[in-house]
């Protein structure tokens, strides 16, 4: 049995359905930006599922919410047969140790005030999970885990490289035995050695500690190395996925982000305009949200395109 129908066997973990988030800022005109538009999105037991897109498609905020750390506008978050968003936070508060985040800039989750020894501990002290002694234990095997050295825990955050501040990022976000954790662009501010050392890292664990990953990146090669399935956003909404999309795309979008690829531009600067498109869509705005810029638009396009299943594989685009 393939690994992809292997996962496709498992149980979905993590569920959003329906999920749409609208910002609204401003106080005298007021400003919506529909950052997340109806997204259905799954992620089995033990599975990566790599989203890509260009900056500004939506996919942090679709990470947070899974997370529930952005609450919706409307649509459900279930995780294990749990919905979420019908919880109050007394109830999340068990569950959130189940669910983590490792975010693009490691020195965002640590206190700039404290050893990386009292980081680390801290998820630990707040559930009140081990006395002092055990602490000391399970933090040590948590460094030993992430690859750091015992000298690293008596120092500040600026004490430490790129690198070794996301390990320790790494060690605080398992120090809870999560099941699902959002890696939100983990690597993109580390130097390019350092990158592989950490997705090799973050993909050991996964095999050890049976994770589940929701992993944001830009690099559509990292997406095509790690993930058992691939998520393309485009505006808001997730316009293609499935196993290996990448190697044959069939929307138009994703057509011109492996482009973009072979012509060795970095799909964080190649925009289509998602952004613009965001900040002035409208809920008027009603037709396929790529008709803009697709090359292959036809008159029908001008009509939501529903999701249709090919091959295993889903697209919203009215050529299929
Ligand atoms: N708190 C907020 N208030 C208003 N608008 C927001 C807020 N957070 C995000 N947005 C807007 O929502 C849209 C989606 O943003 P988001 O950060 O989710 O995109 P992204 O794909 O993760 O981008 P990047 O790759 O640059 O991180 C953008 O237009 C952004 O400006």
């Amino acid at each position: 049995m393939t690994e992809a129908i292997a996962i496709a066997d498992k149980k979905m973990l993590v569920r959003g359905v329906r999920l749409r988030k609208v910002f609204e800022s401003g106080v005298i005109s007021k400003r919506r930006v529909v950052a997340v538009d109806n997204v259905d999105i799954e992620i089995g037991s033990g599975e990566t599922l790599a989203l890509v897109g260009e900056s500004g498609s939506g996919k942090s905020t679709l990470g947070r919410m899974l997370l529930l750390l952005i609450r919706p506008t409307s649509g459900d978050v279930y995780f294990d047969g749990m919905n979420l968003t019908k919880m109050k936070e007394s109830e999340l508060r068990k569950i959130r140790q189940k669910m983590q985040l490792i975010p693009q800039h490691p020195e965002s989750a640590l206190d700039p005030r404290w050893r990386i020894y009292n980081s680390i501990a801290e998820p630990l002290r707040i559930h009140k999970l081990a006395d002092r002694n055990e602490e000391k234990e399970i933090v040590y095997r948590l460094i030993e885990t992430v690859g750091l050295q015992e000298e690293h825990l008596s120092r500040y955050p600026h004490e430490l490289s790129g690198g070794e501040l996301q390990r320790a990022v790494i060690a605080r976000a398992i120090a809870l035995n999560p099941k699902f954790i959002v890696c939100d662009e983990p690597t993109s501010m580390l130097d390019v050695s350092v990158q592989a050392a950490i997705i090799n890292l973050l993909m050991n664990l996964q095999r050890r500690l049976g994770l589940s990953y929701l992993f944001i990146t830009h690099d559509l090669e990292v997406a095509n190395t790690i993930a058992h399935r691939i998520a393309v956003m485009y505006a808001g909404q997730i316009v293609e996925e499935g196993v290996r999309i990448l190697d044959g795309p069939l929307h138009p979008y994703t057509r011109m982000l492996v482009e973009s690829l072979d012509m060795n531009v970095d799909s964080k600067n190649f925009k289509f305009k998602a952004e613009d498109l965001l900040n002035t869509h409208s809920s008027k705005q009603t037709g396929c949200k790529f008709y803009h810029l697709c090359p292959k638009r036809m008159d029908k396009c001008l009509k939501p395109p529903e999701i249709v299943e090919i091959d295993g594989r889903r697209v919203r685009c009215h050529l299929y």
